[in-house]
């Protein structure tokens, strides 16, 4: 069974068809990239699979269960954890505490009740401190515990973002752009810290990202949309050299793969 199905999934905006019957699949541990040029729907296809949009029409199936009309806090505590094309941080707060936010979404109860709480709920505070301490430990993020996300740079904050989500124990992981405004160097860092998550917490991972050679590296299966259509699918490399996906990132096509 698949972790994630997606099936004949459209939606519209007014006159706008900014899906049309998309159709994809994620297997158990698989890596699948989302590529295509602005405005091909890959943002929209990720708010109709975690809750933020209702498509029009079609199915989103999480590990076999209906999920297209559940709110998103419901497919949250299921296991779909997100992040967002544009950091989605409380910046005020310290990286240690962005995490505990995070968690306590998942454990249902506030902070606060953990501290005046019982000796059941203090045992499961020292749990999610200890899996937060781990989870920076290993995004090696542990020396920005104690600072403040306003303070730190992009490449840093976009790892916090990623420590934040994963707070939440995902089990489908789904990354907006997680490689935008990242460097060559810091692409590759990214690419070799999904793999090790991957593997750590036995993660399904569906990323958007305009980083072609990041995707192209680390994705079992990759999905090319434009104008709201699956314009091409299959193995990367297969991808990444389709006529139809170069002359939609080119407009023409004299070349014979996607920029790198
Ligand atoms: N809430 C909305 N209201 C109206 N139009 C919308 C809405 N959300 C998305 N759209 C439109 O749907 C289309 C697809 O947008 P979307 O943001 O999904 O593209 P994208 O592939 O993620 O682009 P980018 O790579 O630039 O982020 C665009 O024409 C966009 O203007």
């Amino acid at each position: 069974m698949s972790v994630l199905e997606v099936d004949d999934v459209s939606i519209h905006f007014g006159g706008i068809k900014a899906l049309q019957n998309i159709s994809l699949r994620a297997g158990e541990w698989e890596i699948v990239g989302i590529i295509g040029p602005n405005g091909a729907g890959k943002t929209t296809l990720f708010n109709c699979i975690t809750g933020f949009y209702t498509p029009s029409a079609g199915r989103v199936r999480y590990r076999g269960k209906d999920i297209t009309r559940l709110p998103v806090h419901r497919r949250t505590a299921l296991g779909l954890g997100r992040t967002f094309q544009n950091v989605g941080l409380v910046k005020n707060a310290t990286v240690l505490d962005n995490l505990l936010t995070a968690q306590h979404l998942q454990v249902g109860y506030e902070p606060v009740t953990g501290i005046l709480g019982s000796p059941a709920t203090f045992a499961e505070e020292k749990r999610l401190r200890d899996r937060a301490h781990q989870i920076l430990e290993l995004l090696q993020l542990e020396y920005v515990a104690r600072e403040r996300v306003t303070d730190l740079p992009y490449g840093v904050l976009k790892r916090v973002e990623l420590a934040a989500v994963l707070a939440t124990d995902p089990d489908l992981l789904l990354l907006d752009e997680p490689g935008s405004g990242l460097g060559p160097e810091e692409a590759e860092g990214l690419g070799d810290t999904l793999l090790t998550l991957r593997k750590e917490f036995g993660l399904t991972i569906v990323m958007i990202d305009h980083h072609v050679p990041l995707v192209t590296r680390v994705s079992d299966y990759v999905y090319c949309l434009n104008f709201g259509e699956v314009l091409a699918e299959g193995r990367p490399d297969a991808v990444r050299s389709h006529p139809e996906v170069v002359l939609a990132y080119l407009g023409d096509d004299t070349e014979s793969e996607v920029p790198v």
